[in-house]
This record gives C-alpha cells, sequence and structure tokens, in this order.
C-alpha cells in the first residue's frame, strides 16, 4: 500500500486538496482533523489539565487555547508532546485499517511532515504551496484570526521553500481551484502508473 504524505503551510490550501484525492477515490487521514476530535474527546481532559480553563463543556475551546499559547514560551511544546503521540496513533489505526480494506494508495496529510520527521513514514511527499501574499490574505480573512496567532503558527513551521524543495510533487495553489483539482487528479493518474510499473516494490 503506498503512502503519499501530504504537506504544506498555514493556509496553502492542504485541506482543500485533501478533499480532492478523497474525491478521486484516495482514503485520506487528516491530522488537524484528527486533532480537533481529540479536542472533543480523550484529549480534552490531559489538555485542560496543563492549560486550566481550556475545557469546556467537555471539549477544548481552540479559541481559549490559542489565547494561553500567546503567552506561554513553551506552550506549544508542552501541547504537542501531549497531542502528537495521539494523533500518531490514530495515524497508525487509519493505516491498518485501510490496510486491512486493500487500499492501494493512502494519503496521510500532516501539516508537520518535515518538522516531525513523518517523511521517514512515506513513501511519496506532496506538498501544497502558493503565493505567500494569497496565503496571508487567506489566513486572516478566517474568523478568530489574527496577525500575532498567523506569526505564532509560521515561526513553528519549515519555510515554504525548503518544503517546495523537499517535495516529489507540487500542487501551486495560486490559481483557480479547477486548475488544483485537475493537478490532484495528474498526481493520482501519476502514482498509479508508477504502481502499476513496480516501482514501489517495497509499497
Ligand atoms: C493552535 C491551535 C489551538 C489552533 O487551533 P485552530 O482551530 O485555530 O487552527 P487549526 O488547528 O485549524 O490549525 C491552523 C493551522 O496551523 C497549523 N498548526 C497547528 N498546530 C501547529 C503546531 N503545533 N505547529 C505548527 N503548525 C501548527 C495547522 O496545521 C494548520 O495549518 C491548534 O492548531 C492546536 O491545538 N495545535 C496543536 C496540535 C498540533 O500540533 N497540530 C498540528 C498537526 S498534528
Ligand atoms: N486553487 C485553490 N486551491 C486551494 N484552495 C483555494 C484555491 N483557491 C482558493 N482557495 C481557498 O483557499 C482556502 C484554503 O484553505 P484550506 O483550509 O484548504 O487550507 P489549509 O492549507 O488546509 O489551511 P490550514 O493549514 O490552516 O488548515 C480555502 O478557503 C479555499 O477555498
Amino acid at each position: 500500500m503506498l503512502r503519499v504524505g501530504l504537506t504544506g503551510s498555514i493556509g496553502m490550501g492542504k485541506s482543500t486538496m485533501a478533499k480532492f484525492f478523497a474525491d478521486a477515490g484516495v482514503p485520506v487521514n487528516d491530522s488537524d482533523a484528527v486533532v480537533h476530535q481529540l479536542y472533543a474527546g480523550e484529549a480534552a481532559a490531559l489538555v485542560d489539565a496543563v492549560f486550566p480553563g481550556t475545557m469546556k463543556n467537555g471539549a477544548i475551546d481552540r479559541q481559549e487555547l490559542s489565547r494561553q499559547l500567546s503567552s506561554d514560551r513553551d506552550g506549544f511544546n508542552k501541547l504537542e508532546s501531549i497531542i502528537h503521540p495521539l494523533v500518531r496513533n490514530r495515524e497508525q489505526k487509519f493505516i491498518e485499517q485501510e490496510q486491512a480494506k486493500g487500499a492501494e494508495i493512502v494519503l496521510l496529510d500532516i501539516p508537520l511532515l518535515f518538522e516531525t520527521g513523518a517523511e521517514k513514514r512515506v513513501d511519496v511527499v506532496v506538498v501544497v504551496s502558493c503565493d505567500p501574499q494569497i496565503q496571508r490574505q487567506r489566513v486572516l480573512a478566517r474568523p478568530n484570526m489574527t496577525e500575532e496567532k498567523f506569526n505564532m503558527i509560521l515561526s513553528r513551521q519549515t519555510p515554504d521553500a525548503i518544503k517546495r524543495e523537499r517535495a516529489d510533487y507540487l500542487i501551486d495553489t495560486s490559481g483557480p481551484l479547477e486548475a488544483s483539482k485537475q493537478r490532484v487528479a495528474e498526481i493520482v493518474e501519476d502514482l498509479k502508473r508508477r504502481l502499476r510499473s513496480g516501482e514501489f516494490q517495497n509499497a
């Protein structure tokens, strides 16, 4: 089973591209979505123990958590040490389930693919990128987003230029959605062709 890692900096269009892969029939595991599910379940009490007052009605309030992170120098490190092992666990379960179903290709949407060494767990890396001005506009247009939060998140991510260099496939989302969708279809076709040709012997 071919493991394709999808990554990209904040607002580059990663989630939108992951949906296009799913539309093309590729099962997707979305790490950001897993984090959000964990906050509404098993991770809520664990996070609230370290960031008191972030749990509201049994679920983590991400806005309150972001607020606390902005004034805690070591906050992200503490949070990531709780969350990342749980996310990794969910990813492993997803892989096992898809393997049991006989999937040929799976897409692992991993925002911190390069930062956490997840590159080693995948056979192919797809990077989603766009013009930095477009990225900025998209992100700042989101509700509850501030310049400070955008910068805080960006500072924890590998720069886009380095991601681009390390990509096996690049999707530039600066243009229309339809063009990005076409690019995803092209990548899926190319991966299937390479699989058929026996290029991924160990996958
Ligand atoms: C900081 C939090 C509260 C902000 O929540 P919010 O709903 O506003 O944003 P969302 O989760 O959709 O993330 C926005 C963007 O920031 C990126 N991002 C999130 N956490 C991190 C991080 N620790 N380091 C770098 N980038 C991150 C996401 O991949 C996404 O591109 C939330 O992202 C969080 O709890 N992050 C810690 C968990 C984590 O490391 N997630 C990354 C993927 S496993
Ligand atoms: N060609 C395009 N490709 C992808 N997204 C586009 C394109 N044109 C416009 N957009 C818009 O840009 C936004 C990208 O958001 P999306 O949630 O996919 O990014 P993301 O990289 O997953 O963000 P985050 O990392 O913060 O989760 C969406 O609102 C999407 O509709």
